[in-house]
């Protein structure tokens, strides 16, 4: 078969070296341009990567009326939002599927119009995930929420009033739904069991930029004073730590070494902690973090999945393929989503030696437990990886088949490599800068 745009064949075996640059994060970028949909000036985003999900933020945002122009520096956005109000919406269906976004225009067109319509919603298909939460909090501060076939539409009759909110479960994108709504509702909102993830906070910032009041007290508890009207920010997104540890990863599994430029070690120290157990090792600059695999074995390590500062779902992934080089038996407990270990099916056609509990590991008790059951994956290692043809389910799990076949000995074809983009900002040029044997054609 030809190679279309969509595959990648890689021959494995040799390590990645050099240096790269990640730049803004995928879960803060994409957040602040809707932010820019509350001021009433134009925003500035600096160092926004370029990534698919971007680009479908970009399109829903230029369906209501926001002027998106590039500056001259590379990943600074513009942002206009001026036009809001006379924008016609017409295709707004067409973005059906396309990222998890759009949930995050409620607040922000409650605000600007009075009425909001949200297609139905993508992101990474890693088990149900219900938006119950934002819809509940949504209507605690007013609005009135109709299901149509297509999507969701909503209204607030009344305005939007401040609430007192509490989360199930300290949800990231609920926690940002809250922020982004209730920074210009009439009077104040408590929100109890927030997510404190570094781009919320990196969210919040931006929104103090904007003229909000907003206030993070300890035990998980935000407090937002309403206010009347805000304005644009200036603003540099903060570096995405979910790129610099798969690039980690890369580093351990290939035993290589590769200088990740932009990362910064506070908002990585829980997954440090976690690479230096398994036996990798790194150096941190002021400009990034240098990542190596410094000889000698791996070694095997119970990770369990979590909000932060816990370690992070995004990072299993790609962290799995050196855990199948360590020696002995490792073990993942996904507690963040119910189904997010079907990438090892490609690793285990590599060689791998993975057994994923889907109902959880008898006797196992987590400090902090949230269902009945949580899933778990076993590596037993090492079990050398031969190339393979495999698919890529996921962003994350993408990520890791690339690696994987980066590792394994002999030739790989990745098809369905166009997910990645959505996450990982020119990846195949990193790949090339890194040294990786490979054919790809645009
Ligand atoms: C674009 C973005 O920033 N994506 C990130 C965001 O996803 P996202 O914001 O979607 O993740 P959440 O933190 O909301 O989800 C965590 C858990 O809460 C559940 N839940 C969530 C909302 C809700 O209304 N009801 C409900 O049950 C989800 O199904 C999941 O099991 O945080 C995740 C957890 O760090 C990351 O893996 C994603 O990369
Ligand atoms: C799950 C992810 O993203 P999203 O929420 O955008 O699907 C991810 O970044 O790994």
């Amino acid at each position: 078969m030809g190679l279309t745009s969509d595959e990648i064949i890689i021959n494995g075996g040799r390590p990645l070296k050099g240096r790269i640059e990640v730049r803004g994060a995928k879960n803060l970028a994409t957040k602040a341009m809707v932010a820019a949909l509350l001021g009433q000036s134009t925003s500035l985003l600096r160092n926004v990567p370029n990534i698919s999900d971007v680009r479908v933020v970009a399109g829903l945002l230029a369906l209501h009326g926001v002027q998106i122009t590039k500056g001259d520096t590379p990943g600074d956005y513009y942002l206009d939002p001026s036009r809001v109000e006379s924008a016609h919406m017409a295709d707004i269906d067409a973005h059906a599927g396309s990222s998890r976004i759009p949930i995050l225009f409620c607040g922000p067109l409650l605000h600007r119009l009075g009425e909001a319509f949200i297609p139905d919603l993508g992101g990474c298909r890693i088990g149900d995930r219900p938006i119950d939460f934002h819809l509940d909090a949504l209507r605690k501060f007013g609005a009135v929420v109709e299901k149509l076939p297509s999507g969701i539409r909503m209204t607030a009759p009344n305005g939007l009033h401040g609430a007192d909110i509490e989360l199930p479960y300290p949800s990231v994108g609920a926690t940002e739904q809250v922020l982004l709504t209730s920074v210009l509702a009439e009077g104040t909102t408590e929100l109890k069991n927030a997510a404190i993830e570094p781009e919320i906070m990196d969210l919040i910032a931006i929104l103090q930029k904007m003229g909000a009041i907003i206030n993070v007290e300890p035990n998980r508890v935000i407090f937002i004073e309403g206010v009347e009207e805000l304005h644009g920010y200036k603003h540099s997104a903060i570096f995405d730590r979910n790129e610099a540890a798969s690039w980690a990863a890369a580093a351990l599994a290939t035993e290589g070494d590769i200088f990740v430029g932009g990362a910064r070690q506070e908002e990585m120290m829980t997954f440090l902690n976690i690479f230096r157990k398994v036996g990798g090792a790194f150096e941190i600059e002021d400009d990034g973090i240098r990542f190596y695999h410094p000889g000698g074995e791996l070694k095997p390590v119970v990770i369990e999945t979590d909000v932060h500062p816990g370690f992070m779902t995004d990072w299993q992934q790609p962290l799995v393929v050196a855990l199948t080089k360590a020696n002995g038996v490792s073990t993942i407990h996904e507690t963040v989503y119910e189904n997010r270990f079907g990438f090892t099916d490609a690793l285990n056609k590599m060689g791998a030696d993975i057994v994923v509990y889907k109902d959880g590991l008898e006797g196992y008790k987590r400090r902090v437990a949230r269902r009945d059951f949580e899933q778990a994956a076993v590596i037993t290692g090492p079990t050398p990886l031969k190339g393979a043809d495999v698919e890529v389910p996921d962003l994350r799990g993408g990520f890791s088949h690339l690696i994987a076949a980066l590792t394994a000995e002999g030739q790989s074809t990745v098809s369905n490599v166009g997910i990645i983009s959505r996450g990982y900002e020119d990846f195949i040029g990193k790949l090339r800068q890194l040294g990786a044997d490979f054919v790809f054609e645009a």
